[in-house]
């Protein structure tokens, strides 16, 4: 287990993860695979911790956005079946192909320069990426399609394994346009030959609200981690996710202020009576960014304001009286009767949830629990 040395960490409740997967496993029809997004370091919950626990609770395979992603994993030891969902080089086939690495295809210049390459005969993955309306990556028109169906097919270490596309508006209320991307896909789909082996096209929102039209995979990434893809669909999801994700420090230095006294870059904040103010060891390089002046942390079991400007490595906040140095701080969880909660600093954020575990930067370590207790630390600080 790493060590670390600076009084803030995020925790990952791994339970947690194991439930939301377990549980989406019992919602689905019998036979739809669970494909574990976990891209950006699990969105910021931790690759490798999240991929395994995932696996354990049902998941089949992973899918991340990069090649590099894929390869970390290996390293850790990750041995399941992984798709890169985003662009890689033509020249990275073998790369792929050495790893057991499938790769997402959605153009025939790619696919020739690639079969030039590529002189091995291990197999290589790929799944094709139809683009229905989220205007992103994929093929448009049936030519594409079919040159590179059969381009696929006159290359023998070359497999489609999969075929896919991904929905813009599945975590809205109003289905329509999600009603037209699930028929193009139908349609598109005709173009192919046959279909491969895995068809799929749902996120979170639409393997939770349309299981029904899943094919036979799901790419479960935003509601393993117990987040709701929106805050409008949250009501209609059918049961219960489980937030996986908190952020903690501690106070690491207490001062009274007398009526006048500034706080922090600037001086925008003036004690406007005696007030007692802390100082924890967290700012914008960890992710805590500057837009979270004014929101607030838990502290004592009860609400503090972040007063003054957030520095890069540090920030303050009001106390409700004298507290110990090295008293806990709870920035995002749950202390009593309080919860601050990931949907809570995105509103205050402006953004969603998905970006905010997401932005909590390499530099705060990670404590992963399962069974209630510490099964791993990752620190990342120093590894380059
Ligand atoms: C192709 C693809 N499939 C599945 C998922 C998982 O979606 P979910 O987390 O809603 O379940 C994503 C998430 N991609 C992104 C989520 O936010 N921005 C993205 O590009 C994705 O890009």
């Amino acid at each position: 287990m790493d060590e670390f040395h600076r009084d803030t960490w995020v925790e990952i409740d791994l339970d947690a993860i194991y439930d939301n997967v377990a549980n989406l496993r019992r919602f689905l029809p019998e036979g739809t695979q669970i494909m574990a997004v976990v891209k950006a370091n699990a969105y910021g919950h931790g690759d490798a911790q999240v991929a395994a626990t995932a696996l354990e609770a049902g998941a089949s395979r992973l899918a991340v956005a990069f090649l590099d992603e894929a390869l970390a994993l290996r390293k850790k030891g990750i041995d399941a079946p992984i798709l890169v969902l985003g662009a890689s080089r033509p020249e990275d086939v073998a790369l792929a192909a050495e790893h057991r690495i499938a790769l997402t295809v959605f153009r025939s210049d790619w696919l020739e320069e690639a079969s030039s390459l590529y002189n091995g005969s291990t197999p290589i993955h790929f799944h094709l990426k139809m683009d229905t309306g989220m205007g992103r990556l994929g093929v448009k028109d049936e030519e594409e399609t079919k040159r590179i169906a059969a381009l696929i097919d006159r290359h023998p270490p070359f497999v489609l394994e999969g075929v896919y596309t991904h929905f813009a508006t599945a975590d809205d209320v109003n289905t329509e346009y999600f009603s037209y991307q699930y028929a193009r896909f139908l349609h598109m789909l005709d173009w192919l030959p046959s279909r491969p082996p895995l068809v799929h096209c749902a996120n979170s929102a639409a393997a939770l609200r349309f299981s029904d039209r899943a094919f036979n995979m799901v790419r479960f990434g935003i509601s393993m981690y117990g987040l709701a893809p929106s805050p409008d669909i949250k009501p209609l999801l059918p049961y219960e996710l489980k937030e996986a994700f908190s952020l903690h420090s501690r106070l690491v230095h207490v001062k009274k202020l007398q009526p006048g006294e500034k706080v922090s870059y600037g001086a925008t904040y003036t004690a406007q009576t005696e007030e007692w103010i802390g100082t924890i060891p967290i700012g914008y390089a960890d992710g805590w960014l500057r837009r979270l002046q004014h929101f607030h942390v838990l502290v004592g079991g009860q609400r503090a304001p972040i007063v003054g400007r957030i520095c890069m490595d540090q920030c303050m906040i009001r106390l409700p009286g004298p507290l110990p140095v090295g008293t806990k701080v709870t920035l995002i969880g749950r202390q009593g009767d309080e919860v601050i909660s990931i949907d809570d600093v995105a509103r205050h954020l402006g953004t969603i949830n998905y970006e905010v575990p997401c932005t909590i930067s390499y530099r705060v370590p990670r404590i992963f629990f399962r069974n209630k207790r510490i099964m791993g630390v990752r620190n990342a600080v120093g590894r380059g």
